[in-house]
């Protein structure tokens, strides 16, 4: 039976989740509170560009839109780091070449907005939801400064960080909710390209300055340009409070950045006209009201940015419930407890990871002894390729629940530093006696891990 079925918000997981919808012949209404971004000369929202990893590519497909997108998508293979010194250093994503892929967040979200459309979505622009009644699933939409409300069979907040959804559920009895403000904010800058329109710096990587308690990254653009985002604490000694005349970013650019300064020409006016933004990361529990309504993406899970995976997050949840609605066709009562079951846990997974992962970019990343880590992570994996995978894999390159790649982490700290502790690897594995020692101490990190949830 085809149901009259309501979204909020037309991002990234909203649009997405209306085609899923709409292809199964549901009745699919959007509202969403910017106007069209294909009309309108706005920003697509808070970053320019966004890391897509296969959890996203993977919903792209269900969506029809990978080879659309392909062409556009620029596939960074590692982290490219850069020291105060100018010194650089290149460390890859994995053992088999694998790329994540720098993508516009504007031109994804369009590409979702008119496919949706084309499949028979209604998007109703400039429609903000200030309230719901969830019980009764009726929602208060603002419109031209006057309100009215709607009732739907089933309703979707994808409406984002501060979703009118989640802010209703969290009025009704027994909904446990969380929000936890960064003591960072970021800012967004820009790298320019060449005279000829070539890129300044190598393409196809995520440049990285790790300073300690701060950093930038630079992710590129097709245009030649690379969008750099500058994360840094609101307060302290170094700080987006200290930085308020043009001689202060000067002074903090020359001494740290020297080498992206050299091709940041717009630096002073981009510093100055763009906002400091902060960064949340939110928890709700449940994540559904009967068979009625439930949050998905940022609504349900708001996470900070440092792993690139929000939207891969926000997409992989779409997947899931395109693969409940495959088994239990119509039934929401079913499908959306299910869906919650299957997905808080990776929520709250990979909102863990990602605020670990900014310790990692901004300060681990510097060591030398964290570089040959990863080398030795590398080498681990192409020698065992079977039993071995790294956890960084399994987020970016796998669909291996985020829940359980947490769990490994553990066991590969301690496999890492049982290898590592032995001396200089590289000098090591010549010796047979230490390649047996390594064989036994993967086989129990295999085993470990094998007796973890792989989804
Ligand atoms: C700096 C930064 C960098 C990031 N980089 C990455 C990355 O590299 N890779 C990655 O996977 N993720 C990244 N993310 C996360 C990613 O942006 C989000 O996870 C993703 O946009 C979530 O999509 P969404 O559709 O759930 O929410 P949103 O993209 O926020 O979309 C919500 C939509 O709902 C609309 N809306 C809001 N309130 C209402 C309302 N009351 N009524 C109607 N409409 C409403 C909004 O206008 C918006 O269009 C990044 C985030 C930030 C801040
Ligand atoms: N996890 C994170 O750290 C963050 C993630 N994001 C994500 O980034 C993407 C794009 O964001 P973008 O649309 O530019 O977001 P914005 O910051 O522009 O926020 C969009 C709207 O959300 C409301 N809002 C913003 N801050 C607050 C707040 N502190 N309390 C209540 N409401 C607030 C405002 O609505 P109004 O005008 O009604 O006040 C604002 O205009 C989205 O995915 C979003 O979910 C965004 C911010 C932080
Ligand atoms: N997209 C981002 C936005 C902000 C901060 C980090 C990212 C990343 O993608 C980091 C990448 N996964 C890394 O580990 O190097």
């Amino acid at each position: 039976m085809s149901r009259n079925v309501t979204i909020l918000g037309a991002g990234l997981v909203g649009s997405l989740l209306a085609i899923i919808l709409r292809k199964r012949g549901h009745d699919v209404t959007l509202y969403e509170r910017r106007p069209d971004m294909r009309a309108a000369h706005m920003s697509a929202g808070k970053s320019i560009n966004l890391a897509m990893s296969a959890r996203g590519w993977k919903a792209l497909d269900l969506a029809g839109l990978r080879a659309e997108m392909e062409p556009i998508a620029i596939p960074m293979y590692g982290r490219y780091l850069h020291q105060p010194d100018g010194q650089t250093a290149f460390q890859p994503y994995s053992k088999n070449n694998e790329a994540i892929y720098s993508v516009s967040r504007g031109e994804l979200n369009k590409k979702l907005m008119t496919l949706a459309e084309e499949n028979g979505v209604n998007i109703h622009f400039e429609h903000r939801c200030t309230q719901v009644d969830v019980p009764n699933n009726a929602l208060r939409l603002a419109h031209n400064g006057e309100e009215h409300v709607v009732t739907t069979d089933l309703l979707f907040g994808a409406d984002g960080a501060f979703s009118a959804l989640r802010a209703s559920y969290t009025h009704m009895d027994r909904v446990n909710s969380s929000q936890h403000y960064l003591e960072y904010g970021y800012k967004e800058l820009a790298i320019l390209p060449g005279a000829n329109g070539e890129w300044l710096m190598e393409k196809n990587a995520l440049h990285i300055w790790p300073r300690g308690k701060y950093m930038m990254i630079a992710l590129p653009n097709t245009d030649g340009t690379f969008t750099c985002t500058m994360f840094m604490p609101f307060e302290g000694e170094v700080s987006f409070s200290k930085l308020q005349t043009e001689a202060d970013v000067h002074k903090l650019f020359d001494e740290q950045f020297a080498d992206a300064k050299a091709l940041m020409p717009t630096l002073i006016h981009d510093f100055f006209a763009n906002p400091t933004s902060s960064l949340i990361t939110t928890h709700i529990f449940p994540w559904h009201y009967k068979d009625r309504s439930a949050l998905i993406g940022d609504a349900a899970h708001a996470i900070v940015p440092f792993y690139g995976q929000g939207m891969n997050a926000g997409f992989e949840d779409c997947t899931v419930l395109s693969g409940l609605m495959d088994r239990h066709g119509d039934d929401w009562a079913t499908i959306l407890p299910a869906y919650e079951r299957l997905r808080k846990p990776n929520g709250d997974a990979v909102a863990s990871l990602a605020l670990t992962n900014f310790v990692e970019m901004r300060d681990k990343v510097a060591d030398p002894r964290f570089l040959q880590r990863k080398k030795i992570e590398k080498e681990l994996g192409t020698r065992y390729p079977h039993q071995f995978i790294s956890v960084y894999e399994m987020v970016s390159f796998s669909h291996i629940p985020y829940s359980t790649a947490i769990q490994c982490i553990q066991a590969q700290d301690r496999l890492l530093e049982q290898v590592m502790a032995e001396g200089d690897f590289f000098d090591n594995i010549a010796h047979d006696s230490f390649c047996d020692r390594i064989g036994h101490w993967v086989a129990d990190y295999h085993k470990a891990v094998q007796q973890l949830d792989f989804g």
